[in-house]
């Protein structure tokens, strides 16, 4: 656990670019600072690992003060990931990631095998491990610098804009790969950007910092998107807010078995909208039967976005919104037809998610209460 307390860093210019910051980032979790520029996320991060030294306050790492340990040595037990991924560029990618093993005092060997390894973790050839971080692309870079700071394996992580010198493409990619990674590592990470929809994606609890450097507010995304504490922060959240927040509500929704045909099958224009299939069940995208009588070539074929089953409202809602018929696909893990289901449903589904929290919500209150009694001072700690 990383914990800020009161902590300030006033450069010597007189600029306070945090200003009484407490925070905690819990063991095992993603926190995510997030704000506009200059609102001293860096300056925060960099204080961590003792880049920078705070003007006042304290941080501890599980409960030890950082600045009573030895900055070199609180250094290697921390993995660091800059922008492009900040790789050494007359070294190798191998070197690279084995830089942090071989200041630990590894043998070379041992060093880069545990280089080697780690290139496949973040999904890398094995035959990049020779070449210079001038003949990988950014992304390629990025993952680089990943394996880098995971070499040591270290329970602590820094990331400031590890993902933003790429395409949105590839940056969305990287994101989804550092999730599953995380998910099996539990790192204890601290992550720096400025862009809201990478907090909320990556974030287990996201802090949303003001220009000079004041928390505005601490929240898992969810909470972020349906509570923001004001103005600030719901106009940095930004719009579709609503929508978003769907994101993280689960849904367990009934599906519709749906009639399919398979490419060069016939149709016939009363059938309206149908969906085709190839021969294991996956869906291919749908044609309307009465603008396209006959067989169905795949050149004809409309999609929409596909929800998996099990997966949240939002992607189910989009599946339907984005269906020409109406009608959203639900896949399975395989990616098979699992059913169909319209924006209505989503909405009820909705409807009755919100209903059972709020029940939820009062029974929480009415059991915390000694004499049964639902007033909001008596579920008060
Ligand atoms: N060495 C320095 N001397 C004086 N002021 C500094 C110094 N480093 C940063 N600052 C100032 O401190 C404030 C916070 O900077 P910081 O880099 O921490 O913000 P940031 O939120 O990471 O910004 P960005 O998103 O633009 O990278 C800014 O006003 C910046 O100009």
């Amino acid at each position: 656990m990383i914990r800020f307390e009161s902590v300030s860093k006033t450069y010597a210019d007189g600029t306070t670019a945090v200003d009484n910051l407490s925070l905690t980032a819990p063991t095992g979790q993603i926190t995510v600072l997030v704000g506009p520029s200059g609102c001293g996320k860096t300056t925060s991060l960099r204080m961590v690992n003792r880049m920078i030294t705070p003007t006042s306050g304290r941080i501890t790492i599980d409960g030890t003060d950082t600045g009573s340990l030895d900055p070199a040595q609180l250094r290697r037990g921390i993995g660091y990931v800059i922008q492009q991924g900040g790789l050494f560029p007359h070294h190798t990618v191998e070197r690279n990631i084995a830089t942090v093993p071989l200041l630990l005092g590894w043998d070379k060997r041992r060093a880069y095998a545990r280089a080697r390894e780690l290139l496949e973790t973040v999904g890398l050839d094995a035959a990049l491990a020779s070449r210079y971080p001038a003949a990988l692309s950014g992304g390629q870079q990025q993952r680089v610098g990943v394996a880098r700071a995971l070499a040591a394996d270290p329970p602590v992580m820094l990331m400031d804009e590890p993902f933003s010198a790429v395409d949105p493409v590839v940056r969305d990619q990287l994101q989804d790969e550092f999730r599953r990674l995380q998910a099996q590592l539990g790192k204890t990470i601290l992550f720096v950007t400025h862009d809201i929809d990478e907090a909320i994606k990556l974030g287990d609890q996201v802090a949303v910092l003001r220009v000079g450097g004041r928390l505005a507010q601490v929240a898992p995304p969810a909470e972020l998107l349906a509570t923001p504490i004001d103005d600030f922060v719901a106009g940095f959240v930004g719009r579709d807010r609503g929508y978003r927040a769907l994101g993280f509500v689960a849904a367990d929704l009934p599906v519709h078995s749906e009639a399919t045909v398979e490419v060069g099958t016939p149709i016939v224009a009363a059938d309206g909208w149908v969906l085709v299939v190839d021969p294991e069940r996956r869906p291919l995208g749908w044609i309307d039967g009465a603008r396209h009588p006959g067989p169905v070539t795949t050149e004809l074929l409309t999609g929409g976005t596909l929800a998996p089953a099990g997966g949240s409202l939002r992607a189910a809602l989009d599946a339907s919104l984005s269906s020409p018929s109406g009608r959203g696909v639900v896949i399975d893990d395989e990616g098979r037809l699992a059913g169909t289901v319209t924006a209505e449903e989503v909405l009820r589904a909705l409807a009755h998610e919100r209903a059972n929290a709020a029940n939820a919500a009062a029974s929480a209150i009415a059991a915390a209460s000694p004499s049964g009694v639902t007033s909001p001072s008596a579920a008060a700690p």
